[in-house]
């Protein structure tokens, strides 16, 4: 488990990170969203001992990171895939962390198999595409066998293959009982990647929740119904304060209603009282994409009368740029066969330190925040 409290940190005048409280709890993956400059690599960066904090602190467990005794066993990270003596091999570089932190030796060859690299492990690290260095650099982090696992920004400039091996690894470790905290700017790879969010814009915490209930909070639930009598159906949901639109038929199936801020449970049971038969009932989820635009608009409303006015020393990050050749991953096809890892149980072996509360459940929102359109 990770726990923020009130973390701050400032660069001069520039607040990076602001009162930020935040759980990352084991056995899920949690995506750690915001734009370019929203603080995320700082906030890591605490998380590590890498940075002190002006103000608050972070515990892994029950914690600080400086006073872990032999860190790697308890925390691994990815910070920078780059980060790697060039003319080593990959062999030596894991061999060298390993000897550097007291880790046993055989465990090079354990982790050269995870990430599937044992077949180029006496290659030159420095010859490494970026994705078989990403993998070097999560083989390092995974050396101590650690129970939390930070990655910064892990798909930056990988290919579709490497994007949907990392995904599948964070889920495997996840499903470990490893807490997992991805940091990214990109919302549709949260979207498949993540089932927890932490989300901040400039350096203060917008929500934390389930993906789902993110998507869901901020882009309403609808339900798509449909049945062989509509005009009956669409009378008795009406009649029942439901607000229904047609959906005319098409490729993507046919004719059906889509029933605004309704749940399954709400529109079965009026069509249940009303004795009619459905042929589909199904809650529509918005992207998350969705969520955020939704979330700005918001934003925007709350604004207008709050009196809220701009804290100084918070430059705008200038035009969110995308970075240089990485393409996004819009729409790669997930592989037949792949499962998603279902509800993410809670798995045997990675206890929730005593004492330790569910944050209230739903969002929280707390700040406001310019999400790039
Ligand atoms: N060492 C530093 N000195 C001064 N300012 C810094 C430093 N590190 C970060 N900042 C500033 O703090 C803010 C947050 O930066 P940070 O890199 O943590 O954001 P981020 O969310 O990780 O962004 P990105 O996705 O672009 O990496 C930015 O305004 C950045 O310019």
């Amino acid at each position: 488990m990770i726990d923020a409290r009130g973390l701050t940190k400032r660069y001069g005048r520039t607040l990076a990170v602001n009162d930020l409280s935040f759980t990352v709890r084991s056995g899920r993956v949690t995506g750690f969203l915001g734009p370019n400059g929203a603080g995320k690599s700082t906030t890591m960066r605490m998380i590590l001992g890498l940075d002190r904090p002006t103000a608050g602190e972070v515990r892994i467990g029950r914690k600080r990171y400086a006073d872990l005794t032999n860190p790697m066993r308890h925390v691994g990270a990815l910070l920078d895939a780059k980060w790697v003596h060039p003319n080593r091999s990959a062999r030596a570089h894991l061999r060298w962390l390993a000897a550097a932190n007291r880790l046993p030796d055989r465990r090079v060859d354990e982790v050269l198999e995870i990430v599937g690299l044992t077949d180029v492990a006496h290659r030159r690290a420095g010859g490494f595409s970026l994705g078989m260095a990403q993998r070097l650099g999560i083989a390092g982090a995974l050396l101590g066998d650690p129970g939390v696992m930070l990655f910064d920004e892990p798909v930056n400039g990988l290919d579709p293959e490497g994007i949907l091996w990392i995904r599948r690894l964070m889920h495997r470790l996840a499903d470990e009982g490893r807490t997992v905290f991805v940091s990214s700017h990109l919302l549709s790879e949260m979207a498949v990647t993540a089932s927890e969010l932490v989300v901040i814009g400039r350096g203060r915490l917008i929500a934390q929740t389930t993906t789902a209930a993110f998507t869901d909070q901020a882009s309403g639930a609808t339900v798509r119904v449909r049945g062989p009598e509509p005009h009956r159906l669409r009378a008795v949901l009406t009649a029942g304060g439901l607000a229904v639109d047609e959906v005319p038929a098409s490729d993507a199936g046919p004719a059906a209603f889509t029933v605004h801020d309704a749940t399954t449970e709400a529109v079965g049971e009026l069509a249940g009282a009303a004795g009619l038969v459905l042929h589909e009932l199904a809650a529509q989820r918005g992207s998350l994409e969705e969520a955020f635009l939704q979330l700005t608009s918001r934003d925007v409303e709350y604004r207008a009368g709050d009196g809220y006015s701009e804290p100084a020393g918070f430059p705008e990050p200038a035009g969110y740029p995308e970075p240089a050749g990485y393409p996004e991953p819009a729409g790669y096809p997930e592989p037949a066969g792949y499962p998603e890892p279902a509800g993410y149980p809670e798995p045997a072996g990675y206890p929730e330190p005593a004492g330790y509360a569910e944050p209230a459940g739903g969002l929280v929102w707390e700040a406001e925040t310019s999400w790039p359109a």
